[in-house]
């Protein structure tokens, strides 16, 4: 059964302007836009009157799914001491059923919300494989390494020949950040991905410290260290924050490989800092938007980043034009796919991937909106509470209220049981 999905308004960060018309869609992609394309019997039909949209699913670039069981917990400390005091003694707690369900009790949030890909960085990787795989979600796996222990390298190895030929999951190689694995680590696990031609996930550069760390244990820059460690040559270089890289820095990060994703509630929430978005834009380096983790932001929601990026750096830069509503669509959908290693993904365009969000436009907050400005409105005025599915690769994985996945019912209790222990 192909899917039309007839009088819809859709656009995407390419567009000029939002367009009226149809989107089929046939097995796992697009395969014809129009204005008005002919029904047939072998299509279902779902005719929006013009009351929807549909743009690309968002992506969320850097998250911890299984830290929704985390949530609330360390609130309103500092990085260093909100892992080091609280969230690692918790964590160690964690068994691979829990990180099943936290993954899940994420994905019911995310893939409510319109997000059809997330880059998530954790322990357990064939859990949360394996629940994106429940919901019919698309990501990108990295096992988090911390220290030098050799069978965090096995783990990674494995992970890749788990989900090798699954055409929704991608595995990434996962050094937690310079300040837990040493640099010859990260050497070592850059050669591996070139190898593999696999991308590596790691934090970089969110706190104000870190500057100073790398300069004392190694005397390197943080572009020193990039360069060093290989991060610069590997497929993708999937960067966590990159909060407090310098301008004439950002210069030498402006390679194709370099993905950064920008967290920033997870940034202010921390107190860590703005990141310079405005340097990686004009200096071409390429950007995508994450949440980080539920005891970190302590949302998953994508529209709220881009909302907060469009309006942080306005604000920081005295500039109304800077980071626009179109440019932070295409850091959520395009760029992201990008970053987690997918190709035609991230567009509505004829032969890409239907990965996309239909959102609600019958709603007070809508009214007044046009071809012209509807990237505006859904960026500005826009929230996750218009979303009304959510289709991966062709199909809905939650469509008014239902999921894919026939467990969800189930996802609540099962996390709070969870909670339940690890708090105790
Ligand atoms: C080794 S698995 C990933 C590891 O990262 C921790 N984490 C969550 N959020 C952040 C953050 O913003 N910066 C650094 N580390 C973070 C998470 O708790 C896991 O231990
Ligand atoms: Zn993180």
């Amino acid at each position: 059964m192909r899917t039309l999905l007839r009088r819809v308004y859709y656009v995407d960060a390419f567009m000029e302007e939002a367009k009226r018309g149809d989107i089929l869609i046939d097995g796992d992609s697009i395969v014809e836009i129009g204005e008005e394309i002919p029904i047939s019997e072998d299509m279902e039909v779902l005719d929006c009157k013009f009351k929807k949209a549909v743009i690309p699913g968002l992506v969320n670039a850097h998250t911890h799914a299984a830290m929704t069981l985390l949530r609330g917990l360390g609130e309103e400390r500092p990085l260093k001491e909100w892992l080091e005091e609280k969230i690692w003694q918790v964590e160690a707690k964690l068994t691979p059923e829990d990180i099943y369900w936290g993954t899940s009790l994420a994905l019911l949030e995310m893939t409510s919300m319109g997000v059809t890909a997330f880059a998530d960085m954790y322990f357990e990787m064939e859990e949360v494989g394996s629940a994106a795989q429940q919901f019919g979600a698309r990501c990108a796996l990295a096992k988090g390494i911390i220290g030098t222990d050799e069978s965090n390298v096995e783990k990674t190895l494995s992970l890749i020949d788990h989900f090798k030929g699954q055409e929704l999951v991608n595995v990434q190689i996962g050094p937690h950040a310079p300040y837990t694995v040493p640099a010859e680590m990260y050497k070592r696990l850059c050669d591996l991905a070139l190898d593999k031609g696999v991308g590596v996930h790691t934090h970089f550069m969110e706190a104000p410290w870190e500057r100073g760390f790398l300069m004392e244990k190694y005397g390197m820059t943080p572009v020193d260290f990039l360069e060093n460690s290989g991060l610069l040559s590997v497929p993708v270089a999937l960067l966590a924050h990159c909060v407090w890289m310098e301008e004439e820095e950002i210069e030498k990060m402006s390679c194709p490989s370099v993905q950064v994703a920008h967290n920033p509630s997870s940034n202010l929430k921390l107190g860590s800092g703005i990141a310079p978005l405005r340097g990686y834009l004009d200096r071409g380096v390429t950007v995508s938007l994450g949440t980080d983790g539920a005891a970190s932001n302590n949302r998953l929601d994508v529209w709220e980043e881009m909302r907060l990026a469009a309006l942080l750096h306005k604000g920081k830069e005295l500039d109304p034009t800077c980071c626009k509503a179109k440019e932070v669509l295409k850091m959520a959908t395009f760029n992201g796919a990008r970053a987690l290693g997918f190709d035609k993904v991230g567009r509505i365009e004829r032969s890409w991937k239907a990965d996309l969000a239909m959102i609600d436009l019958d709603k007070p907050h809508y009214v007044g909106f046009d071809c012209a400005n509807l990237v505006h409105y859904l960026v500005y005025a826009g929230s996750s509470a218009d979303v009304v599915g959510t289709m991966v690769n062709g199909v809905w994985v939650y469509y008014h209220g239902n999921y894919k996945y026939k467990e969800a019912e189930f996802v609540r209790e099962r996390a709070q049981k969870s909670r339940e222990r690890i708090c105790s």
